[in-house]
């Protein structure tokens, strides 16, 4: 009998999954899966948990809670060469990574996928030696937005506490001086942020990045350059409607190890990572291709062109 681990975020989601728990394993158990759960109890557990799950040589590790526990999970089983299968039960108030693979919100749903069977290989950031992303890496002051919206909050209101933080924060938003070079290319100066993606979904909003491809071995990077806040609202207006990729404002392009730097002593650049805080800069971005088989709809994806 094959073997699956759940590890879920007792924290995420008003406790429905707890309470979905009997249907889950009943649903598991029937397709051939012998299944054990691990409630994480504080940050960073998720990826102790995975580890060990990896270790224990479990078949699959099913990943139950927001994009942070995600992360979490991914960065568990990533430093390891024979690596299980994931399948994910979206439990957050964003989710990107599961909306950019189509996998729904409703538990059974989701674990009906898992049962199904249908894997992709889908790319990893790696931060320097030791951390990774499935979604998104970002910097500048904007980006650290997601850290003051608690998550009680979030529980609360869903996506409308992050608009509503962000809203408070335009005024205070100002640029940062960076280096960043990716590939052979290089900014430097003042941006308001910059993106690197490995999803087309963004906070949720799925035009931001509308090329990104999920395992082409490529982050989609953006840097928007200094500009007003007028310039700055016009522009994450476009985003949200896709027509911001040929803003002068604005670098979009495609590389596989993305550096960030600061160049100015005394500022500091905080990294984003999948929604979360993740150290600060220098950073080397690689692009894992094809690091982890995830469990996904393939019928539904199967036509995307951001899937190889
Ligand atoms: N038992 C726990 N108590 C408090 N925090 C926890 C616990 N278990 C995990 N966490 C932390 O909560 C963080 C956020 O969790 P997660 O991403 O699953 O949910 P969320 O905040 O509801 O979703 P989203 O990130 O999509 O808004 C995780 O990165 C993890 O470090």
């Amino acid at each position: 009998m094959r073997r699956a681990r759940i590890i879920y975020n007792p924290t995420s989601g008003r406790e429905l999954f707890r309470k979905n728990l009997p249907e889950v394993l009943e649903k598991l158990e029937i397709a051939g899966y012998e299944t054990s759960c691990h409630a994480t109890t504080c940050e960073g557990d998720a990826r102790v948990a995975a580890a060990h799950a990896v270790e224990r040589g479990f078949d699959i590790i099913i990943a139950a809670g927001g994009d942070g526990t995600l992360n979490e999970v991914v960065a568990g089983m990533s430093p390891y060469e024979k690596r299980p299968k994931l399948g994910i039960v979206p439990m957050g108030t964003t989710n990107d990574f599961a909306r950019a693979i189509r996998v729904p919100r409703k538990i059974d749903e989701a674990i009906d996928i898992i049962v199904k069977g249908d894997t992709i290989p889908v790319d990893v950031g790696l931060i320097n030696d030791d951390r990774y992303f499935i979604n998104i890496a970002a910097g500048g002051r904007i980006t650290e937005l997601t850290y003051e919206v608690p998550s009680k909050m979030k529980t609360i209101l869903g996506q409308l506490a992050y608009y509503l933080k962000g809203i408070e924060m335009i005024p205070s938003i100002k640029a940062t001086t960076m280096r960043i070079e990716y590939d052979d290319e290089v900014f430097e100066g003042e941006a308001m942020m910059f993106l690197c993606g490995l999803t087309n979904s963004v906070g949720g909003f799925e035009k931001i990045a509308p090329d990104a491809s999920i395992n082409d071995g490529l982050f989609t990077m953006m840097i928007l350059k200094k500009c007003n806040i007028a310039d700055f609202i016009r522009i994450a207006s476009l985003a949200l409607r896709g027509e911001h990729l040929n803003d002068p404002n604005l670098i979009y392009k495609k590389a596989s190890v993305v550096k960030v730097t600061s160049t100015i002593d005394e500022e500091e650049i905080h990294i984003n990572l999948d929604g979360e805080y993740g150290g600060d800069a220098p950073v080397t971005f690689t692009n894992l291709k094809r690091h982890i088989d995830v469990f996904v709809p393939l019928e539904d994806i199967r036509d995307l062109d951001r899937v190889e």
